[in-house]
């Protein structure tokens, strides 16, 4: 099962197209990526939610303000399906994160494999697991914000959608907004789907001006649950202090 699981994954990740992805960030910071995940592989992991030893912590939104609704982070060593997505979607964006940092004029690079990358981060004492589940209800949403947890910050991350709209949740849509120089805020919503993934940045992107490149301000959230259940899998390349 697991096995079959990972091939169809293998077979979907093939298939990405990272120049389409580079180019969907460019024009609007979100870039999809339909299928991602059948719905066996969905179900299996919204089904983990309750599990608690396959978590380091849980965050009641509510308490800290962030919104309602609840997320838990996975603990080491991952499930296998989630480590498999972190590690093999890391290097195809570790490409696009270079490309904007030449773009943005900054020396330093990322490295070319997550395990290179997350020993940096382990150096600098950002040593625990990010990747994570999160649970809404009806009435529960995100507030928007930025998933920084320390210096070391990789500039994209993923989200998966694990619920279908319209069958297990209504409302529950997933935005991004776009802070721009001395201008007004501009909003986008990734059109999920169950299994469907949106790659967007965490932070900051870069903008190609008439006068070079300029950055805006990212931040991301989610529009209020209607009814029904929505559960999510978020992956962050960095690992957090
Ligand atoms: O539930 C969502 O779609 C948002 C998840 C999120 O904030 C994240 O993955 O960082
Ligand atoms: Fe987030």
């Amino acid at each position: 099962m697991l096995a079959e699981k990972m091939s169809l994954l293998e077979t979907r990740l093939r298939q990405i197209d990272w120049d389409d992805m580079a180019a969907q960030l460019a024009a609007g910071g979100a870039a999809m990526l339909p299928a991602l995940l059948g719905a066996d592989a969905c179900s299996g992991l919204a089904s983990l939610y309750p599990r608690d030893e396959a978590f380091r912590s849980r965050v009641v939104m509510a308490r800290h303000g962030f919104g309602s609704g609840e997320y838990k982070y996975f603990a080491y060593p991952l499930p296998e399906l989630v480590g498999r997505l972190r590690s093999r979607l890391y290097p195809g964006l570790a490409s696009i994160a270079n490309a904007w940092q030449a773009q943005l004029g900054i020396d330093a690079r990322f490295p070319a494999t997550l395990d290179d990358f997350l020993a940096r981060c382990h150096a600098a004492g950002q040593l625990r697991p990010t990747p994570l589940l999160l649970r809404y209800g009806p009435g529960d949403y995100n507030c928007l914000h930025q998933d920084l947890y320390g210096e070391h910050v990789f500039p994209l991350q993923v989200a998966v959608l694990l619920s279908e709209p319209g069958r297990d949740f209504s409302g529950g849509e997933f935005v991004l907004t776009e802070q721009r120089p001395r201008m007004q805020s501009r909003v986008e919503v990734a059109p999920l789907r169950q299994g469907d993934a949106v790659v967007f940045a965490v932070n900051q992107r870069p903008v190609q001006g008439a006068r070079g490149s300029y950055r805006v301000t990212m931040r991301h959230g989610v529009s209020r649950v209607r009814e029904g259940q929505r559960h999510t899998l978020g992956i962050i390349f960095h690992d957090a202090q």
